[in-house]
């Protein structure tokens, strides 16, 4: 049986950008691009997961904002996902690169053509229909 794991994941958004981070090698997934997440741990709701693996991962903290109407499910070799995304805005800005060998900011039209993990591209699509700017974060 494969495992099935919850996901979370965040859409950072910096005016008309977002964030994709491209999957260090040897992670399953490896060289894929995604949004910054992660597996939520027993106990945590997603918003409380997703503030954490931000931590984690970039050393940043988020405000979290809507979530984004396409939540996935999808099965890959290894495991079954559900993910959930959410929109966020950092408050800081170190970007460290510890689960992620490349984080580039672009516009959806500009990231659209980067290899997303397949779970994931329907989001881009999405945002690429959408008004980044329009998207409110209560703080
Ligand atoms: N973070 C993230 N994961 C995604 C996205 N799209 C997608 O299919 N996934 C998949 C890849 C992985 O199978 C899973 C994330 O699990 P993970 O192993 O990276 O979780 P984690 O950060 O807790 O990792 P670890 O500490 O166990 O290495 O979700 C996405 O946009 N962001």
């Amino acid at each position: 049986m494969k495992p099935e794991q919850n996901i979370v994941a965040a859409v950072l958004i910096d005016g008309d950008q977002i964030l994709a981070g491209k999957r260090q090698a040897h992670r399953v997934g490896g060289g894929y691009y995604e949004f910054p997440g992660g597996k939520t741990e027993p106990g945590e709701t997603p918003r409380q997961a997703l503030k954490r693996e931000i931590k984690e991962e970039l050393n940043d903290e988020v405000i979290l904002g809507p979530q984004i109407p396409s939540p996935a499910d999808y099965e890959y070799s290894y495991a079954k996902i559900h993910i959930q995304f959410f929109c966020g805005r950092l408050q800081t800005n170190n970007l460290e690169h510890v689960a992620h060998t490349d984080l580039r900011w672009g516009t959806p039209d500009q990231l659209a053509q980067l290899n997303w993990l397949p779970a994931s591209r329907p989001v881009i699509k999405w945002l690429q229909q959408q008004d980044l700017r329009k998207i409110t974060f209560d703080e």
